[in-house]
């Protein structure tokens, strides 16, 4: 038995999976959220049960400190597990990590230093690294870069408009993120249509928490809406997606808001929390039902912001042969799937219903079948993607 540990430190939740490699089967996984508020929950399964646990979680090192108590509570104890390599779940590779890399001090230092470029997501991915490192000190552990996928994107896709030597010097550019998803769910999609990946033009929407649309041609990132970090774009749980940037200069200048009030507001005080009140989509929909005229405009927004991206890939690309939803809305939220498809007959777009009514419980057409474009619903596995990258990166470095 070969085992990968998964690492993923969100902006706010700590997600692990222990996956067993020649079968790709999760011997155990959990999550430990809402991290930095005053309570939070760890949740552990294995096939034994689940343990649950609440607790005040500081930071991603008591995340990671829960995460080897509950395997040790269920007698698992992860230093006499045959862990061949821990992965993590990097967003930020910046200009210097376009592939998996095996983590050492200086790549450790790297990742840290690239928090003003992710800053939701590189200091917890940082603490994540540490944490492991501590606690596997002999186990190879890889970053896994949520930009690498998006490495082969043109310039005039990439470049913004601005200054081209400031740029240079100061790493302004498109990165692209979720590239691990858009990968995974892209490949899974070529292989629910029976055809090959080389021959299809993708559009997949990753809409969970973060939210980002990307356009992929013969499994190639050709375009993503996430920008230089992961605030352009969609409108996501608390970021804004885009907003002009002479708005922050506007309030800068008549609301008094320094550099960091603006980031928090954009990154963490805006999207469906800044129009509704609430980040999470299930409680938008809840107050929209009941008439609540803040949460209706917020996905109203939300909608049109995928519509605007889808257009423009499909433009891009000359058509698309799959569009596929993936991640907690995508995937559970079959209105806003509606929605963004609804009067797109004309584009080849036909949405089937009823399938689209159906759970979420595996890869799934959502079009008729008579559709030109196949519609489809991915669920994603970042983890599972991280862990086979991690296999290929030290079975590469081995050799
Ligand atoms: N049944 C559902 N209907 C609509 N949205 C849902 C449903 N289940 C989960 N979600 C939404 O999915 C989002 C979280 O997505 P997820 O991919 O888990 O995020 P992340 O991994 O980025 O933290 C939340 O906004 C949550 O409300
Ligand atoms: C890059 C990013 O936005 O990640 P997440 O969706 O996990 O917040
Ligand atoms: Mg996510």
């Amino acid at each position: 038995m070969n085992c990968v540990l998964v690492v993923n430190s969100g902006s706010s939740s700590f997600k692990y999976q222990l996956i067993e490699m020649s079968t790709e089967r999760r011997v155990a996984s959990g999550l430990v959220e809402r991290i930095g508020e005053p309570m939070g929950r760890a949740v552990h399964q294995t096939d034994e049960g689940t343990s649950e646990l609440a607790h005040p979680i500081p930071d991603h090192t008591a995340g990671f400190a829960l995460m080897m108590a509950a395997f040790a509570a269920a007698d698992s104890d992860l230093s006499e597990m045959p862990i061949v390599a821990v992965g993590h779940r990097v967003v930020h590779g910046g200009k210097r990590f376009f592939a998996p890399t095996v983590i050492d001090d200086d790549v450790a230092w790297n990742i840290a230093d690239l928090a003003d470029l992710a800053p939701l997501h590189n200091p917890a991915n940082h603490q994540g690294i540490v944490a492991a490192r501590l606690a596997f000190p002999s186990v190879p552990q890889v970053a896994v870069f949520d930009t690498a996928f998006h490495q082969t994107m043109p310039a005039e896709a990439y470049t913004y408009a601005i200054d081209r030597e400031l740029a240079e010097k100061h790493r302004v550019r498109k990165y692209g993120f979720h590239g691990t998803s858009h990968k995974f769910v892209s490949e899974e999609a070529a292989r629910f249509v029976g055809r090959p990946n080389a021959e299809l033009k993708q559009i997949v929407l990753h809409l969970g928490n973060g939210a980002s649309a990307c356009a992929i041609v013969g499994g190639v990132s050709q375009d993503t809406s996430m920008g230089m970090t992961p605030l352009q774009g969609l409108v996501m749980g608390t970021r804004s997606g885009d907003v002009d940037p002479s708005a922050l200069f506007h309030l800068a200048r008549h609301a008094h808001l320094s550099i960091d009030e603006l980031d928090t507001l954009l990154n963490r005080g805006s999207g469906m929390l800044g129009l509704a009140g609430t980040g999470d989509m299930r409680d938008v929909h809840r107050l929209a039902d009941a008439g609540e005229a803040h949460a209706v405009l917020a996905l109203d927004v939300y909608v049109r912001r995928i519509r605007h991206y889808l257009g423009a890939y499909l433009v891009h690309l000359g058509g698309a042969d799959v569009i596929t939803f993936t991640a907690g809305i995508g995937e559970n939220g079959p209105e806003i799937r509606q929605e963004v498809l609804a009067g797109l007959e004309w584009l080849g777009i036909r949405l089937d219903r009823e399938r689209n009514a159906l759970p979420n419980t595996g890869p799934r057409r959502i079009s008729t079948d008579d559709s030109p474009i196949a519609v489809l619903v991915v669920p994603t596995d970042e983890e599972l993607e991280i862990a086979r990258q991690t296999v290929e990166t030290i079975t590469g470095v081995a050799e």
